[in-house]
């Protein structure tokens, strides 16, 4: 069994974007991200957090809004409006889910989509889908792929079983794996799937983005099959200093022994999202530029 560490192929990404950087600050441009927070949603925290922390190790330039959960959603637009017209800002996230009273949709198509890093605007759904690599994928299925070309796994012919249909993992990781660079046979299943253990047997690379702390166990996986899990779920463990621990959407213990790779939680996919951000923020900056 081959562990996907997820946090040391990050860092590696890290590094070489921090050169990067380096070389497109002393031609006068140096990539900024926005991330907009609305509400206090404790874990959001952490993540806005260690986004702008990552920024600022690169060397790049960050703004951090953390709006109060009362934010209406006009305001929220206009400030969108604002950071779409800054010029020191290239990407522009807005941490996902908003507070119930406010459309994420109607958000997601204020963010002029040359700074939508986060790949959720609709035209840039389209270019993923017409393979038009001009767009942007959204930060954790891009991240999964990077995982699968670190360690090795080839996805030509394979059958991927994606557990999951969200805009933000499930659907655009199917398509990646279709891609005709990838060309995986994909099958995707939801809540509705029957018989999901038998349909996830079937996988020779499982991608677990549900939600359902360690729900994926032996029994959902073939022998010889490489897993990803893209699962952060906080469950109660009064043994932790937090009161808390992070655990996936598939149970490593019963399941790694299975397999043939297989990444943890945390250090897996988690870390890889925050670099593909970074990623993405380089890749808005240099075509903004050439405009
Ligand atoms: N590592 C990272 O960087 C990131 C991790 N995540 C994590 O990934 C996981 C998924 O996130 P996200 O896609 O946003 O979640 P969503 O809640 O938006 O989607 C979950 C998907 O899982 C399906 N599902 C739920 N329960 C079951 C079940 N019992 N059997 C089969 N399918 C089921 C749902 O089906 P249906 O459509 O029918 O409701 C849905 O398609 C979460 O743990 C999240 O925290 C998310 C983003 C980034
Ligand atoms: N617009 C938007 N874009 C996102 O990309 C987005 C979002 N909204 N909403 C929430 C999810 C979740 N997400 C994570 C990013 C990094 C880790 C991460 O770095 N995890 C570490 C540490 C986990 C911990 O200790 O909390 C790990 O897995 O090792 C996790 C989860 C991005 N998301």
């Amino acid at each position: 069994m081959q562990r996907i560490e997820g946090k040391t192929v990050a860092e590696a990404v890290l590094a070489t974007l921090k050169q990067e950087i380096a070389a497109m600050g002393a031609q006068g441009c140096t990539p900024g991200l926005a991330v907009v927070l609305v509400g206090e949603d404790p874990a959001s925290q952490v993540y806005v957090g260690s986004k702008v922390k990552a920024c600022a190790e690169l060397g790049m330039y960050s703004q951090k809004w953390a709006m109060p959960a009362e934010t209406t959603q006009e305001e929220l637009i206009d400030l969108i409006k604002q950071l779409n017209a800054d010029d020191r800002i290239h990407g522009i996230l807005v941490q996902s889910p908003p507070p119930a009273h406010i459309d994420e949709e109607a958000v997601v198509r204020a963010i002029d989509p040359r700074k939508d890093v986060d790949g959720f605007h609709p035209e840039n759904v389209a270019k993923l889908v017409l393979e038009d690599e001009t767009g942007f994928v959204p930060c954790t299925p891009l991240g999964c792929m990077e995982l699968l070309k670190a360690a090795g796994i080839c996805t030509q012919g394979a059958h991927a079983v994606v557990i999951g249909r969200s805009m933000i993992v499930g659907k655009p990781m199917a398509n990646l794996l279709l891609s005709r660079k990838a060309n995986a046979t994909v099958t995707i299943a939801h809540s509705r799937t029957k018989d999901l253990p038998a349909v996830c047997r079937t996988a020779d690379i499982l991608i677990a983005a549900v939600g359902r702390p360690e729900m994926v166990t032996a029994d959902y996986v073939k022998e010889g099959a490489v897993v990803i899990d893209v699962g952060i779920n906080r469950i109660e463990d009064p043994t932790r200093p937090r009161g808390y621990r992070i655990v996936g959407d598939v149970d490593f213990e019963s399941v790694a022994p299975k397999c043939k790779a297989i990444t943890p939680v945390p250090g897996g996919v988690g870390p890889m999202t925050i670099a593909m951000l970074m990623s993405n923020t380089v890749k808005a900056c240099k075509q903004l530029a050439a405009q």
